[in-house]
């Protein structure tokens, strides 16, 4: 296992293009957000759009339109209860599933609607529920971000087996599409198919529901605009990227929450860009 280092954010953070235009970066659709979960898809938007997305769409509960504009009014709305098969296939990246609650419906026909150009990040409650209903992944160029409960449902692996590396790699080895999996814990892992990262900086000042829809969107975020970089590298720096910030915060704070990293976003990624 190598760790991730600072190195992989000035090997993907780019300046950006002088006759750059909001489609220069990327369309991310956000799929998620239930009545009790609508917390869960501002957060993920919070992030994609602080990370620099070109055009973030949220598709969720109506429920939830009017807190997602008061917070966010660069992000667009769409409710998730309509036909989503067009929106989805007008997008460049596809996060689904933070407070996606029990959507079997919505998930179902989002991952038939894919194409394998398409970046897919699979978070949240729509990894139980591929685990629940035995789905196969979507045909498109796929991340999975599980916690280690999500990741010990979607993959039969325990918690405690989960220690061990070539268990995770042989899961990975079984699914139908290839992923990059994102392996969320103290000190997370990162499953690419060249390598196994660790990350080292992170703390339990992180401790705190939302902090990986964040880490989600800020996925989404880089995915989307740091195409010239490998996906496994996006995805790489977005994981140290989030850390990083909440341990700057965490240096004169109890705690960070995850909206304030989202927050950071802008001013971190400056540092870094090249
Ligand atoms: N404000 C919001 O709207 C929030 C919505 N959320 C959404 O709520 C849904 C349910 O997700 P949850 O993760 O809360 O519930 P889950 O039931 O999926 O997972 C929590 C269970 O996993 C166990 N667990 C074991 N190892 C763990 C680890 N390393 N990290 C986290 N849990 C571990 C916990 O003890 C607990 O029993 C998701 O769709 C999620 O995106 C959460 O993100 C919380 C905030
Ligand atoms: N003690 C800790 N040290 C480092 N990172 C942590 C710690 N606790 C939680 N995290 C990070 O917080 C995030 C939690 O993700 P998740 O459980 O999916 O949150 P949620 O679904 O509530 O948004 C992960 O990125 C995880 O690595
Ligand atoms: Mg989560």
């Amino acid at each position: 296992m190598k760790p991730l280092t600072e190195n992989i954010l000035t090997k993907v953070i780019k300046k950006r293009p002088t006759h750059a235009y909001k489609g220069t970066f990327g369309r991310v659709l956000i799929i998620g957000g239930t009545l009790q979960y609508g917390g869960a898809v501002i957060m993920n938007a919070l992030a994609a759009v602080n990370a620099g997305a070109g055009l973030v769409t949220v598709a969720t509960d109506p429920a939830n339109f009017t807190a997602i504009h008061s917070q966010l009014p660069e992000a667009m709305v769409v409710d998730f209860n309509s036909d989503l098969i067009e929106l989805v296939q007008h997008h460049d990246v596809i996060l689904i599933g933070s407070g996606l609650g029990d959507r079997l419906d919505i998930l179902k026909e989002t991952f038939a609607a894919v194409y394998p150009k398409q970046v897919v990040i699979v978070d949240g409650s729509a990894l139980t529920l591929v685990a629940e209903h035995h789905l196969d992944w979507p045909k498109s160029q796929l991340v999975i971000t599980p916690h280690q409960m999500e990741w010990q449902r979607v993959s039969g692996v325990s918690i405690a087996q989960q220690a061990f590396e070539a268990f995770n790699v042989l899961a990975c080895a079984n699914f139908n599409v290839r992923p990059i999996l994102v392996l969320k814990q103290f000190h997370t892992q990162i499953y690419t198919p060249n390598d196994i990262y660790e990350l080292n900086i992170g703390g339990p000042h992180q401790a705190m529901g939302g902090m990986g829809d964040t880490l989600a969107g800020i996925i989404a975020g880089f995915a989307a605009q740091f195409f010239l970089a490998s996906l496994s590298d996006a995805v790489l720096a977005a994981v140290y990227t989030h850390s990083a910030i909440a341990d700057e915060l965490a240096q004169t704070q109890y705690i960070t929450r995850p909206t304030e990293i989202s927050q950071q976003l802008p001013r971190f990624m400056k540092k870094y860009a090249n």
